[in-house]
């Protein structure tokens, strides 16, 4: 059995890093968390993280735009032994998909798909998360550039307003957790 990281690998397909990937199974387990959505599918290697620290009846909503990561991904939960009723997998964008889940029904958000939709995402999750849900935004880092001023790329600045505004927020209590990408973590009040 090739693992679900191999496989991003052969897709030039980044995923978190087993630092990052033990955070996620500790906040799902954490927050005893029935009901989460991923925003980035991608081979399955974040959501094996999720499930392993998800409740048994949990259900893991993970979307992906690419229908080829998400038929990969679909074959590594049934391999590493999640049941199909343990994932409900979509296909399509974010931002399409998003508006279709109902109000305060989650647990869990991550987010790790287009950053320049990011901000868009966490807005979407304030609307997703019940009051003590928690959000987690993986590649705070920005590959190193957030704390040089210099770097004005497109990603770097939305992640930088991303950031920003949720450490501003009245909305949510803030973190960054320094485990790969970095993983700016918040609890929605
Ligand atoms: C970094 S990879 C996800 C990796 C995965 N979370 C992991 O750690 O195994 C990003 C994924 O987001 C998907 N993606 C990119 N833009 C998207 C969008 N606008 N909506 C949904 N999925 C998107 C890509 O197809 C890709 O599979």
């Amino acid at each position: 059995m090739q693992t679900a990281r191999a496989l991003a690998h052969e897709l030039g397909l980044p995923c978190v890093s087993p630092g990052a990937g033990s955070v996620l199974s500790l906040l799902a387990a954490a927050g005893s968390a029935k009901a989460v959505v991923e925003i980035g599918t991608g081979t399955g290697v974040s959501g094996i993280w999720l499930l392993r620290g998800m409740r048994p009846d949990g259900v893991l909503t993970t979307i992906d735009v690419e229908h080829e990561h998400q038929r990969i991904a679909r074959r590594i939960f049934l391999e590493a032994g999640y049941a199909s009723s343990r994932t409900r997998i979509i296909s399509g964008r974010s931002l399409d998909v998003l508006p279709r889940l109902a109000d305060g029904a989650y647990d869990l958000i991550f987010v790790d798909a287009d950053t320049t939709e990011f901000e868009a995402c966490t807005a979407a999750a304030l609307r997703l998360l019940r009051p003590g849900g928690i959000l987690i935004v993986n590649g705070a880092h920005a590959n190193g550039r957030i704390s040089d001023p210099s770097a004005r790329d497109v990603d770097t600045l939305t992640i930088r307003e991303t950031v920003k505004a949720i450490r501003e927020s009245e909305d949510w209590i803030p973190a960054i957790i320094p485990s790969g990408a970095g993983l700016l973590t918040a609890v929605k009040r």
